[in-house]
C-alpha cells in the first residue's frame, strides 16, 4: 500500500511531477510515548533512503535546545522554531525540496499547524509525521493538534501508565497551582493518570488553588490595612 501510494503523481494539479504528500498524527496524554514513536518512525523513514528533517517548538526547552528528546533521553537533531512558517526559510528553498518526510514535535504549540501541513503535503508532497498533545491539562482540546485529524491519512492515540494505579493513562494532571495552558515542564509538573486518578487530582488540585487564592487575597487586604498605631 506504501509504495502505491508514493508513487501517485499530483502532476495534473501544477503541471510539475510531484508524489503525493501524506500527514500522520500521533497523539496523547504525557509520557504516553509519543516522541518515542515520532522518532522511531523518522529513523525508519531516514534508513529507507528518504531525506527527513525534525522540527520541534523553540518554546520547548526542556532537555535540549536543539535536539528532540524523549523522557528516557533519545535524542534527534531537530530545526526549534517559534513557527513552522519560518521552516523553510531557514533550510533554504533548494534544502527544503529535498527534504521527503517532516517530523513535528510539541505540535500543539505551533499556532500554523494547519496551513503548514496544507501546504507541504497538498501541494509540496511531503510526508509529515506529528506528534503532539491532543489535550491540555484540563482535558481541553489543545492548539491546533485536533484541527488536523480532518487533514491525516491516519491517526495513533497512545496511552501511558497511570503513576497512582497502573492502569492505562489517558490524561496529564498539573501537580502545580499554575492555571496558564502552556506551562513546560516533565514529571516535576505533570504526570500520566487514568481517568478515575484525574477526577480525584482534580478535585484535589482544585482545593489546593482555592485555599493559594483566598492566602493571596487575605494577604493583600491585610497590606492594604494602615498598621496599628502602638
Ligand atoms: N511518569 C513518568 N515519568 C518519567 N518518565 C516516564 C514516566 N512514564 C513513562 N516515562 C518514560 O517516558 C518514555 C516516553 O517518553 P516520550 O516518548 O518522550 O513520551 P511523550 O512524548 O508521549 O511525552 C517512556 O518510554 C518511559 O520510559
Ligand atoms: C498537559 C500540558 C502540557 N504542557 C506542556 C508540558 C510539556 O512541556 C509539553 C508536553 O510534552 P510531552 O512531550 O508530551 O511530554 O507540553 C502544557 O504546556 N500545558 C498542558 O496543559
Amino acid at each position: 500500500m506504501a509504495a502505491f501510494r508514493s508513487s501517485v503523481s499530483l502532476s495534473s494539479i501544477d503541471g510539475k511531477h510531484k508524489t503525493a504528500g501524506e500527514i500522520h498524527v500521533i497523539v496523547g496524554p504525557m509520557f504516553a510515548g509519543k516522541t518515542t514513536s515520532l522518532l522511531r518512525r523518522i529513523k525508519s523513514e531516514g534508513n529507507n533512503g528518504r531525506n527527513v528533517a525534525m522540527i520541534k517548538s523553540s518554546k520547548d526547552t526542556r532537555y535540549a535546545k536543539d535536539s528532540v528528546v524523549t523522557h528516557d533521553g533519545l535524542k534527534f537533531p531537530c530545526w526549534a522554531l517559534p513557527d513552522l512558517a519560518s521552516f523553510q526559510q531557514k533550510l533554504g528553498d533548494d534544502a527544503y525540496q529535498k527534504v521527503d518526510v517532516i517530523g513535528i514535535d510539541e505540535a500543539q504549540f505551533f499556532e500554523d499547524l494547519y496551513d503548514f501541513c496544507c501546504k507541504a503535503a497538498d501541494h509540496d508532497g511531503k510526508t509529515i509525521i506529528i506528534a503532539g498533545l491532543d489535550g491540555d491539562y484540563l482535558r481541553r482540546s489543545f492548539g491546533s493538534v485536533l484541527d488536523i485529524i480532518p487533514l491525516a491519512d491516519t491517526i495513533t492515540k497512545l496511552t501511558a501508565r497511570c503513576e497512582l494505579c497502573g492502569k492505562r493513562a489517558f490524561f496529564s494532571l498539573r501537580k502545580t497551582a499554575e492555571t496558564q495552558t502552556e506551562l513546560i515542564g516533565g514529571a516535576d509538573v505533570y504526570m500520566p493518570v487514568c481517568r478515575q486518578h484525574y477526577v480525584n487530582g482534580q478535585v484535589v488540585m482544585e482545593a489546593a488553588r482555592n485555599v493559594l487564592e483566598s492566602c493571596k487575597v487575605q494577604s493583600e487586604s491585610q497590606a492594604d490595612t494602615p498598621a496599628a498605631v502602638v
